[in-house]
């Protein structure tokens, strides 16, 4: 089985580099659907198995997508297939952002219906009332969703329930053709919204208020591909200042933004972690020893549900009780049984995790439950006694590249192997060659 072995008791130094955004990147590209004239130009791509199911969801559709050298180029502008299966769909709930775009520019999208995933169910009702509100009739039957409209979609007043980062970005697009003006409030805030806003105007889109809880788009009849550069990924970022906290290092994550990871470095800094703004990103230094705190997931600027398992491998070495609270997802504590396996003290109490630490946390073989928490099983890792084997690796790759050697180039004592037990590169240089 392909798993990453990872050895604990080295302090992490150096510097790492962060890629482009995954949770950018993926509406960015879905949104180059759009333009029925001109190619798009996006750089800043992360090699990131995510990156290759949108590209082939789009290729699917008869969109010509080409990879090379961390930029994707999109000519979407000869007729275009309105489906995405569910063999994607599957892979990669973010498919359904096609369905935005596809419906303002065709008046018809057909996608397959994403099922529950291992941290909740995920329904997509806010996206579809939104398509509704905009004049569309949404069919759903036979593990399909589609969506159609007579003529163009109408501007709207939608007003989200939750503040659902897909469905903002799935009515932004979707309204972004649209006649008229579209109010969208209580909106997502996260910067990947602005980034996909910022985007679409590039493209020749009307969309003013984004980062903000009302976004106001005003419909245009066309849009035209664009050059973008994707922002950095504040998750991958967040989790490489984990561990060089954890390890109690010194490592500069380069590209780490700190406008859009305050909530994260105030509840580092609460535990002891020494954090610093420099020209190119932010010093992260471990403490000898960490203070517990108690944290709670909210959508963004509050704490991000994506850190949320890291933090908990960051806790179990803290001094002190801490109090982990998840609002945004209704089960993302999969990891917790996995954290158990390796000596963690943790209770679960309806939405929250109670972390007795510190504890001396033991090598175990434990299996990544999703991307976030392969990730954090691997921090957990890095401070254990004996040797840590992390399984399931898919749902890594989702969203991290590279990871392993990352890591190895900071100091830590891990390597990937693959089936037969080979030590391998975790590089996706093959997949960058195949897929381009
Ligand atoms: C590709 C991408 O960008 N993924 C991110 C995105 O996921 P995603 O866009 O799927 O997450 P949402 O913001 O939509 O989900 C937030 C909450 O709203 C609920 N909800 C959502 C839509 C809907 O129609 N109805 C509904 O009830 C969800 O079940 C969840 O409880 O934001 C999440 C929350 O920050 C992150 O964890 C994911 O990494
Ligand atoms: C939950 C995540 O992503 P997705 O929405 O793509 O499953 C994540 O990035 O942590």
């Amino acid at each position: 089985m392909e798993k990453i072995i990872v050895r604990g008791g080295r302090q992490l130094e150096g510097t790492v580099k962060v890629e482009g955004a995954k949770n950018a990147v993926l509406p960015v590209i879905a949104a180059s659907l759009i333009a029925s004239e001109g190619k798009s130009v996006i750089h800043e791509v992360p090699a990131l198995a995510d990156v290759y199911t949108i590209k082939e969801v789009l290729s699917n559709m008869s969109a010509n997508v080409r990879y090379n050298n961390n930029t994707v180029t999109v000519d979407a502008s000869k007729p275009l297939k309105t489906e995405a299966p569910f063999e994607y769909v599957r892979k990669m709930r973010a498919s359904v952002l096609v369905l935005g775009p596809l419906l303002a520019r065709y008046g018809h999208a057909k996608v397959a219906m994403p099922g529950g995933c291992a941290i909740g169910s995920r329904p997509i009702d806010l996206h579809l009332k939104g398509f509704e509100a905009m004049g569309a009739k949404v069919h759903v039957g036979n593990g399909y969703v589609e969506v159609h409209a007579e003529g163009r979609l109408k501007g709207a007043k939608v007003y989200l329930d939750v503040p659902s980062v897909g469905a903002t970005e799935n009515i932004m697009m979707a309204a972004a053709l649209a006649e008229g003006r579209t109010i969208l409030e209580n909106c997502a805030k996260e910067p990947e919204i602005v980034d996909l806003a910022n985007f679409l105007n590039k493209m020749g889109a009307k969309v003013i208020g984004a980062g903000t809880e009302t976004i106001k788009i005003d419909g245009v009849e066309k849009l035209y591909g664009a050059e973008h550069t994707i922002i950095p990924d504040r998750i991958e970022a967040g989790t490489f200042m984990v561990a060089s906290a954890i390890t109690g290092g010194n490592v500069l994550v380069r590209g780490a933004e700190l406008e859009h990871l305050r909530s994260l470095v105030s509840k580092m800094e609460e535990m002891g972690v020494k954090i610093t703004e420099e020209a190119d990103g932010l010093r992260v230094i471990g403490p000898k020893k960490l203070k517990a705190t108690d944290l709670k997931t909210l959508p963004h600027p509050g704490f991000p549900t994506d850190m949320q398992s890291q933090m908990m491998a960051l806790m179990l070495n803290a001094e002190g009780t801490s109090v982990i609270t998840e609002t945004v997802f209704e089960n993302r504590f999969m990891h917790v049984e996995e954290f158990r396996r390796m000596n963690a003290k943790l209770k679960i109490e309806g939405r929250s995790v109670i972390v007795e630490g510190p504890v001396t946390l033991q090598g175990a073989e434990v299996a990544a439950t999703d991307l976030r928490a392969g990730a954090a099983l691997i921090l957990a890792g890095l401070t254990a006694e004996g040797y840590t084997r992390v399984t399931e690796l898919k749902h890594l790759d989702r969203g991290y590249v590279d990871f392993a050697s990352k890591l190895a180039t900071l100091g830590a004592d891990i390597e990937r192997v693959n089936d037969d037990g080979e030590v391998i590169l975790d590089s996706k240089d093959h997949q960058q060659t195949s897929a381009s």
